[in-house]
């Protein structure tokens, strides 16, 4: 396994007496993209800020490439960082060209036309070096800014909110732009969001903060399929959880009927869970005894979310195909079909016919 460009070691950021990033350790591998993700005010952008040298930290340690970059005592200047920075608002210089701007870092270098051009032509604006920013959109503003974090060939880029300014299918056409920019180029990055689509489509490693502290941090498929805590899998994608009681270490009941999982929990067997159920756990099956009777729709084009509601009163969510065209008041056969069980030991009094919507358990978070 290759060894990490930058590691957080037990990082501490705070503002006056107020601790805002509490004993983060992450490591993100060379050639990684890395995310922080999380609600707003969780300290993402301190801990980006901090990795930058723009802030000062009160304990652990930043290491690049294994060397101090920051502990309570040090802080090396932004500049000796070797770090490149992409801001949410491009951040570019407005009285210069587009291929100033870009030049600007490596003014001393006696290959900056080359770089210059070859950068530009990577970020597909190379017809465009002589333009001024305010004459670009915001979605080549922000390539230019790429282009210009990485010609002095930083060890690390980070990106903040980078593409938070666009929207629609420009962000998720960049977005995808950009991690094949650094993808091509090997280049290590960590990046800031607090959209889950942006994380997922663009970085290979994802942590999850809530109140500076780190929940998780690990691959897309993980956190979405093995959300480490209730807080990660309702932050993570939409679902909902029910109550159940656990029959073994992978097997649970629930008044949706037994759900097999395939991992084995070390929980005490006849316990209280929460099962994490998604809208794609429920799978339609006309000959199952599970009948529930749908309340409302939302047609998404491919898919329907519907929400029904079970003859206990349990609410649940189901994605169908498009073609399963159910109206409101139809009763509909349902099965479970959850591969990946998700339980967590029971949280409060739930009643056990009800289901503990996410908005709960985000506030239970929030207040904990
Ligand atoms: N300069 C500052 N002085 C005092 N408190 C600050 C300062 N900057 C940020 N904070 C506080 O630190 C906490 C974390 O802020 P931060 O900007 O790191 O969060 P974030 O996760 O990036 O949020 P967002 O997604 O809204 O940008 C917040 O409570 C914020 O109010």
């Amino acid at each position: 396994m290759s060894s990490p460009v930058l590691e957080l070691n037990n990082l501490k950021c705070s503002y006056g007496q107020q601790l805002i990033v509490n004993d983060l350790n992450i490591r993100l591998r060379e050639g990684d993209i890395g995310c922080l993700l999380g609600p707003s005010g969780c300290g993402k952008t301190t801990t980006l800020r901090a990795i930058a040298g723009f802030e000062p930290i009160t304990g652990g340690e930043i290491l690049l490439d294994g060397k101090a970059l920051s502990t309570p005592t040090l802080r090396i200047a932004p500049e000796q960082r070797q770090i490149g920075m992409v801001f949410q608002d491009y951040a570019l210089f407005p009285h210069l060209t587009v291929a100033e701007n870009v030049g600007f870092g490596i003014h001393k270098s006696p290959e900056r036309k080359r770089l210059v051009e070859e950068l530009l032509a990577l970020v597909k604006l190379d017809k465009l070096g002589s333009r001024y920013p305010h004459e670009l959109s915001g979605g080549q503003q922000q390539r230019v800014a790429l282009a210009r974090a990485m010609a002095p060939n930083p060890r690390l880029l980070l990106l903040d909110e980078p593409f938070s300014n666009l929207d629609g299918e420009l962000r998720r056409r960049l977005s995808a732009e950009v991690r094949d920019i650094l993808k091509s180029r090997g280049i290590s990055a960590m990046l800031v969001t607090h959209d889950q689509a942006e994380a997922f489509a663009v970085c290979d490693h994802v942590g999850v903060l809530k109140d500076g502290q780190l929940q998780q941090w690990d691959t897309p498929y993980n956190l979405y399929h093995e959300p480490a805590t209730p807080f990660v899998a309702s932050f993570i994608g939409q679902g909902y959880f029910i109550r159940g009681q656990l029959l073994s270490s992978d097997t649970v009941q629930t008044e949706l009927g037994v759900i097999h999982g395939n991992r084995a929990y070390q929980l005490p067997v006849g316990g209280a869970v929460d099962v994490l159920l998604r809208p794609d756990d429920l799978v339609g099956d006309a000959h199952s005894e599970l009948r529930a009777r749908v309340i409302d729709r939302t047609f998404q084009g491919a898919t329907i979310l519907y929400r029904m509601q079970l003859q206990t009163g349990t609410q649940l969510e189901a994605l169908f195909p498009s073609h399963a065209d159910h109206q409101p008041g139809d009763e509909v056969g349902l099965r479970v079909a959850a591969e990946h069980l998700v339980v967590f030991p029971a949280q409060g009094s739930v009643n056990l016919h009800a289901q503990l919507p996410l908005e709960q358990v985000l506030d239970t978070g929030r207040s904990a």
